[in-house]
């Protein structure tokens, strides 16, 4: 019986029905965009927020994902909280700031450090490069050797993510959130894996 439903699920998921629940966690060094994400997707406004030194729980709906979005602070005394949002986790937004390079490192270790964490062992996680609207920023491959992550899952998804077996899902995708560029293929990504 559970294919009828497998069928049926996909079918209201498919034709934006229906909505897949996640908790999702919105990671990242401080100033990466995070916060100012969160509001875009869900006001559709770009704002200029103070850093978060509490995190900010909220509900909105990207998409064919209805999300539980847990923005926790970046900054060092902040990011001592993350470890305590990892259980049942959907998937990891994690926000880098292309402009920064000089964190590039700093980025990466937090980011591996995660990756060990064995609650989000084989969730997905997309890695957003931020304010490719300045000049400076890095370009995707610069982000993505930076980041180690030369080799990733690849954008063009064709069937939701089962298991780990095959590698975890992990891509890079490149955005301005201020200039809604890029995030939208980033979360249509995200919401293909998880349904
Ligand atoms: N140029 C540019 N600036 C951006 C973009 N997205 C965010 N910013 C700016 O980056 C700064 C930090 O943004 P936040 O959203 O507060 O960053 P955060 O990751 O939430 O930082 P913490 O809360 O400290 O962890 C703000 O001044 C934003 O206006 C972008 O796409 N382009
Ligand atoms: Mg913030």
């Amino acid at each position: 019986m559970s294919f009828v439903w497998d069928w049926f699920y996909s079918v209201l998921l498919s034709l934006g029905f229906y909505h897949k629940d996640a908790k999702i966690l919105f990671l990242g060094l401080d100033n990466a965009g995070k916060t100012t994400l969160l509001r875009m997707l869900k006001d559709d406004r770009a704002v200029s927020p103070e850093p978060t030194i509490h995190p900010n729980i909220d509900e909105l709906y990207v998409g064919r994902l209805k999300l539980r979005a847990f923005d926790l602070g970046g900054h060092e005394t902040a990011r001592r909280l993350w470890g305590d949002y990892t259980t049942t986790v959907d998937a990891v937004v994690f926000v880098v700031d292309t402009t920064d390079r000089q964190r590039f490192p700093e980025a990466k270790r937090e980011l591996d450090s995660l990756l060990s964490i064995d609650e989000l062992r084989g969730i997905p996680f997309l890695v957003l490069g931020n304010k490719i609207d300045m000049p400076t920023a890095s370009s995707e491959e610069e982000l993505k050797f930076a980041l180690g992550l030369m080799d990733t899952y690849g954008k063009d998804v064709k069937e939701p993510y089962n298991d780990c077996q095959v590698g975890c899902p992990i891509e890079v995708f490149m955005c301005s959130v201020v200039r809604r560029m890029g995030y939208k293929d980033a979360f249509q990504w995200l919401s293909q894996i998880l349904s």
